[in-house]
Order: C-alpha cells, then structure tokens, then sequence
C-alpha cells in the first residue's frame, strides 16, 4: 500500500512508523494500543495522505473514549497535538521530525522571538510586545516555556483551543504552540508591572494558567497578545427614554459585539405602548420596537462570521408592556413582535412575590408616568421599603390609561409556561441584588448582564459628546457618561485549588491578573473605559465545582455539601478581599471606595464579628475582624470582587466540569463549533458512581447550595437549574423559583430542560 506524504510524494506505507507515533500517544497511559492499531487500519486505503492517517488514528482514538476508558481522551490529544506541532512546523519552516526519535523539539526557544517579531508587522500581534519586552527578556520567557504541560490537556481541550484560541495568520493557519499562547498572555497581562519586576510576574502568570489553576475569560485568552486588547467578557447597557439614548445604546451595542463582549440591556425606563409622546396620546410604539431592533443588530454583527452577537434583555415585571416581551421567543401571538435571537430577562421585586404568594392583583404601570416620584428619581431608581411605598402609590394614583391591573399569579403562570417551553427569561431579584450591592452608597443596579452573574451600579448611559466652547471655540466635554457595566472574568480551578494554603497562594494573582485586564484593555465604547476606571470591577468565578465535591466524598444532595459549598466559598472571598486590599496598599484605592459598604467593615451584608463567627463555624478561622478593619484602612482596589460565570468553553480547554453545574452526564457526545466532541468529567473511572448527572439531582438541593454559596458572593451566579418535564409539573417549577427568592439568590438563568435541546451558551462570559 501506498501512502501520499504532504509534499506530494508517494512512499510504500511504513507500518512501523505509525506504530512509533501510537507509541508515543498511548505511554503511560491506560490503553491498549494494539487496539488503535486494528481499529484505525481498517479504514486505510490506497494512497492516503499522512494528514490523513494522522487525522483517522485522532477520531479513531477519540470514539473509543467512554467512562470506563477515560485515558482515550488523552491519546487522541497527544496525536491532535503531534499534528498540530507538524503544522506549526510547517509554517515556520523547520522540518518536522518525530519528537520520539529526539531529531524534533516542537517548541524551539529561538524561534520564539521571530514568531512574534514577524507576525506583529503583520499585524496579527501587538506591536506593544516588541516595545515593551526586549530579545532578552524574550530568550528568558522562551526557555522558561514548559513544553510538557501541553500533556495536561484531554482531547476536546487540545481540540477547542486549535480550532477556536490559537493566533492564526491571514491564511488562517495556526502560528502558535498552547504553550506559547499562555507565555504571550502572561506577558501582556504584565505590561502594568513595574519594569523590573515584570518578568517574575509573567512567570508567576504563566504557571498559573498552564497548570490550569485558573483561566481566563474567552476575550482575554483570544485577545490578549493581538492589537486589539478588548478582553472584558461583559458589558450592561442602560437605555433611557429619549429617542436619542435609545439609538445610541443600538450603536454602543454594535460596537461591543463587534469586539466580542457580550451585552445586557436594560429597558425598563422606555415608555410602553400608547403612551404619550411630547403629549401626544397614544404615540409611543413602546419596548417591542426597541427589542426587536436590538434583536437585528445583534444578528447583523457577527463577528466577522465566528458567531453572532448575544444580549440579554431585561424588563421590570411591572412595566405594561411585560406581556408582549414574555412572548418575544414564544411560539404563541404576532410574529411581528417576535425577537428570537435575544434573551429576555425579568426583574422582579420582593413586593410582587409576595403578592404571588398571597395571590393578590398585581399592576402594571407606564414608566412615563413613574418619572420623577420622589427627589427627582424614577421608580426604578428605588429598591426595598421605599420602592414598595412608591409603588402602592403609583397604583393608587395614576390615570387608568397608566396602568392595568392583572393577577400575580396568572402572570407568573404564564411567565413559568414560557419558561417550560424556551428555558428563559432569566431572573432578576432586584431587591436582593440592590440591599446586598456593596456600592449603593453611589448607585442602583436595574438588571444583570447577559450570564446573570454581573450586578453592578449602572445608569442611563449617556454618551460623551463633543461641542465647542462659544467663547475659546475649543472642543468641550457636555454629557456625563453614565455608568455602563464593564465585567473582567477570570476563574479558579476548584479540581486543582480548594484548600485554604491554595486559595491563599491563587487567589490573590487571579485578583492581580484581572486587575491588570482593565489597566490595558481596548474600551470599544469610552463609557466603558469611564466606568471601568472608577470601579475597578473584577469577577472571580470558579470551575470544576462538581469534580472538587466528588473529590472530596461529598454528595450532591446532602447537608455535607451545604457545609462544604459555605466553606469552600468562604475562603475565596476571603482571599479574594485580601488580595483587592493588598494591591490597593500597592496601587491605590477605587476612586469610589468612600461610603461603601467595604468601607465600613460590612462584607456580604454581615458585619466583621458575624464573618467571623461564620468562619469559625466553617472550620476556616479566618480573621474577618483584621482583615475589615485592613480594608477601612489601605481600601480595596476593586469595586467588585465575585461573580460565578458559566465557564462553557474555557472549562473544555482545561477539562473541568463547568463553573458550579452538576454534569450532564456521566458521558455524552458535545456538539459544537469544533465538531462532535467527547466528554467524560475528570477521573470519571475512579470516581463513577460518585458522580450524579443534572437531571436526576433534586433541584431544591442546586438552589440550597447556590443560597449558602451566594453568602459569600458579592455579585451573583449563572445558576442553571435542570429539569426534566416529565417529572416537573407547573406547580414544582414555581416552588423551585419562589425557593430561589426565599433563600436569597439574586438571579437565576436558564431552566434547562431534558426536552430543549437549543440552548445557547454565552462564549463571553465563559471564563
Ligand atoms: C419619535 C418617537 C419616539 N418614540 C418613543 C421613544 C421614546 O421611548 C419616547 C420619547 O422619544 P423622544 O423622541 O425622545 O421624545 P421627545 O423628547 O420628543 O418627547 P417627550 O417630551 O415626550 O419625551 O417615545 C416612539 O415610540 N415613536 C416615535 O416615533
């Protein structure tokens, strides 16, 4: 049999030789090679290409991963990665020999310097790189590279990172190693470090991500290195109601999915329908319009072709128009209200769910009409006692025409229905967010983000306008921005990091990484920029939850893992607080810090002493009463601190189960943009029937464990829950919401459903 090689040349076909890459692939590791061998060759034919070869001994190697055969998964990366040395190889003009043999080193310490030297006057690196770093600092870096910890990547991990992460150059090949991608990373979240001690630090960064001890969100690990530093993951835009904000949040909205962030959108401030416009009855078209067209943009900008934008929504449940928007993904009503590409979220006060429970009227009111009711704010702009009082006035007093009257509990009937049936809207518990905000002293949060782990001050965000000055006729500042949301994920491998030696070592960097992420981010919108300067917000999220409980002999669905969950988190706020403050001695304070809540020793809504005896229930003995009144002294750096994002994709570059969901499955088959790929959760072999899937946890015990997690979590949690219909009626569904509101979550995001197979994972976010 003939084989064809990649210069075109046809050789007889060298069994041997495939044998030595098998041989490679399979060492060491729990697997027969033989049975690669006889499973692959019976596919070879005739003058096959060796890429050929290559790619079906990958797929052959990958289809024979199962749960009792996880180490599959590692042979078919080891033969993924040999090909993608190859490649590079070839690109870079070095000849390609078997590593086996010693003649080959797939990463050459010298040609690091050139790689980005070449491809920066391309363009397709930051040129920023070569200023800042000089050819010795980049031979250091470069023999500093651990090529073997490339062997710490399963196949869909090694599979993902080639096919989505990887620099490639205009032909779209790829130019560079897994290796070199972190070392790149970690050399432009340094540039903020002082220039002699910058090379320690893009070393400690370094280890830190090629471990898989933390990751970083999507934008940061695609972005970092390349021209275009946006490497924040989430943006939350608020529209007022004027004609121009509402146009200008769908430019803002353009610009930032265009640069791969992902969006919220608040629109509980635009009039609803027939209301009045400059007192013109009936004119206004209300929020349909405005959802539909931010629906279009998101679909238009595509970026450049990878995936379409992603937004989320979010409208009181209050707000008059709230029946149509619960219908936009819907297959029931007018199609010309529809706006299937977006994802509605619902805000909801402590006042209506109480009326659910009593099964009281419930009114919707035109916010044109809630302007202005007290010191010149809006309703909205209230949370708590003081919105309750407004609200029951507003109800009481505004015309018919501002208001209607429906039943709590039909509409949240009909809210669930739509959640059966399209696994959204997402929820917000806007009370609970706004009382438990460490900085209400200088603002209100309307909604989330698009993943529902952000909760952050936000304003109608106004534009920067530039005028001239009518006496010197220089250009002038006029309009204040408003504080559009920015959002900078990282997250902890909790498989790897989880003890209070560990978290005290990771946390604190991760707290300096994301830090660094907003000293050189590209803003795409200077609002961003604006706020982002003065809060400093970071989001420190987790993965691998599900693994480090089965690690640690917890069951799912026990009080252990109550305990456990209380515990585990306290550690990283506690760390994660510390960190802000140390760099804050280093760097300065938020401009804001004044009057927080951190300011004032309060964490989580609990004084010093509470923490502090929580802490020595939790077994930790951790000193909150110091560390507070360290914080009322140095400051924090970072406005926000915890958010537990999905982690969707980066969770499959390291091999973790993803942020703090139970699996799916003990195996299943994942299907996305690279293809059918294999998913066994870590050490499934050993740990099996320690592992209970999704689907079949009571979900009372997901929210449990969500409520005690959330105690240290100043922000919010993606928090999935599962359900199969079959054995989830209508009434358990809203006792699983009403629950989620009673033990203090902030937000929920999508019901899963055993019979919905679309659901779209935000990439953003993913960190
Ligand atoms: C002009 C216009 C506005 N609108 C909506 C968008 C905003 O929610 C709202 C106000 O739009 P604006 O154009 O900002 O209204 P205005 O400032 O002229 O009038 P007013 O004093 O009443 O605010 O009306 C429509 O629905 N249809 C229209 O044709």
């Amino acid at each position: 049999m003939y084989v064809t090689k990649r210069s075109g040349v046809g050789e007889p076909m060298d069994i041997s030789k495939i044998r030595i890459v098998i041989d490679f692939a399979c060492r060491g590791l729990r697997v027969d090679p033989l049975e690669l061998e006889a499973d692959a060759q019976i596919q070879f034919r005739e003058g096959i290409s060796t890429k050929e070869i290559q790619q079906l001994l990958i797929r052959t190697a990958a289809e024979k991963v199962s749960p009792e055969n996880p180490d599959w998964q590692y042979v078919a990366a080891r033969l993924l990665l040999y090909d993608l040395y190859k490649d590079v190889g070839h690109i870079r003009g070095y000849k390609v020999k078997d590593k086996i043999n010693g003649r080959y080193k797939p990463y050459n310490p010298e040609s690091f310097y050139n790689l980005v030297k070449n491809y920066a006057e391309k363009g397709i690196y930051g040129e920023y790189l070569l200023r800042e770093y000089s050819k010795e600092d980049f031979q250091a870096l470069a023999s500093y590279i651990k090529p073997d910890r490339d062997l710490l990547f399963n196949y869909t991990g090694i599979k993902v990172l080639y096919d989505r992460y990887l620099v490639r150059d205009e032909e779209g090949n790829v130019i560079e190693l897994p290796q070199e991608m972190y070392m790149l990373i970690s050399m432009s979240l340094a540039l903020p470090e002082k220039k002699e001690e910058r090379i320690k630090w893009v070393k400690t960064f370094y280890d830190l991500m090629s471990k898989h001890e933390v990751s970083l969100a999507t934008p940061t690990l695609m972005n970092a290195r390349r021209p275009h530093t946006q490497l924040s993951s989430c943006f939350v835009l608020t529209v007022d109601d004027d004609l121009y904000d509402i146009f200008d949040n769908v430019q803002k909205a353009g610009q930032i999915s265009k640069f791969a962030g992902g969006l919220g959108i608040y629109l509980g401030k635009v009039r609803a329908t027939g209301s009045p416009i400059r007192k013109f009855k009936g004119a206004s078209s209300g929020v349909l319009p405005v959802v539909k067209i931010l629906n279009d943009v998101m679909v238009y900008v595509d970026q450049l072709g990878m995936r379409k934008g992603s937004a989320s929504i979010t409208l009181d449940i209050w707000h008059k128009d709230v029946m149509d928007f619960l219908e936009v993904k819907t297959n029931v009503g007018d199609e010309r209200k529809k706006a299937h590409d977006i994802h509605p979220a619902i805000s909801i006060p402590d006042i209506f769910m109480k009326r659910l429970k009593n099964r009281e009227k419930w009114t919707l009111l035109d916010p044109y009409y809630c302007k202005n009711v007290k010191d010149g704010k809006n309703l909205e702009d209230f949370y708590g006692e003081e919105f309750e009082e407004l609200y029951q006035r507003l109800e009481r007093e505004l015309p018919p025409n501002a208001k209607k009257e429906v039943d709590a509990f039909e509409l949240w009937k009909r809210l669930l229905t739509v959640v059966f049936e399209t696994g959204e809207p997402y929820i917000f518990f806007r009370d609970t967010a706004n009382r438990l905000n460490p900085n209400k002293h200088c603002g209100v949060v309307y909604s989330s983000n698009l993943c529902h782990e952000i909760v952050q001050n936000m304003s109608a965000s106004q534009h920067i306008e530039d005028s001239l000055d009518p006496q010197t006729g220089e250009i002038v500042h006029r309009k204040k921005s408003g504080d559009v949301v920015v959002c900078n994920l990282g997250s902890i491998n909790l498989g790897k990091v989880y003890t209070k030696e560990d978290m005290e070592r990771v946390v604190p960097l991760l707290v300096r990484m994301l830090d660094n992420v907003i000293s050189i981010n590209y803003y795409a919108i200077k609002e961003a920029e604006y706020t982002n300067r003065r809060y400093r917000a970071i989001g420190i999220g987790v993965s691998n939850y599900h693994y480090c409980l089965v690690k640690n002999a917890i069951q799912w669905e026990s009080e252990e893992h109550l305990k456990f969950a209380n515990a585990l988190f306290e550690r990283i706020a506690y760390y994660a607080i510390k960190g802000s403050m140390e760099l804050a001695k280093e760097r300065g304070r938020y401009p804001l810090f004044e009057g927080s809540d951190w300011s004032k020793g309060v964490f989580f809504g609990r004084d010093a002493e509470e923490n502090q005896r929580m802490s020595e229930k939790n077994g930790n003995n951790l000193n909150w009463i110091e560390l507070a009144e360290e914080v009322k002294t140095y400051g924090l750096r970072n406005a926000y601190l915890l958010a537990l994002m999905p982690t969707g994709s980066t969770s499959l570059i390291i091999g973790a189960t993803p942020s703090v969901d139970p699996i799916f499955a003990k195996f299943y088959k994942e299907e996305n943009m690279s293809g059918i790929l294999p998913q066994v959760p870590p050490e499934i072999d050993r740990y099996f029937w320690h592992y209970k899937s999704a689907y079949s946890i009571d979900q009372e015990w997901i929210i449990r464990a969500a409520s005690e997690r959330q105690k240290w979590i100043d922000q919010a949690q993606s928090l999935n829950l599962f359900i199969d219909p079959e054995h989830v009626d209508g009434p358990t569904l809203s006792k699983l919401y009403e629950l989620s509101w009673e033990l203090g979550l902030k937000t929920v995001y999508y019901c899963r459903s055993k019979s919905l197979t679309e659901i779209e994972e935000c990439e953003s976010c993913s960190s």
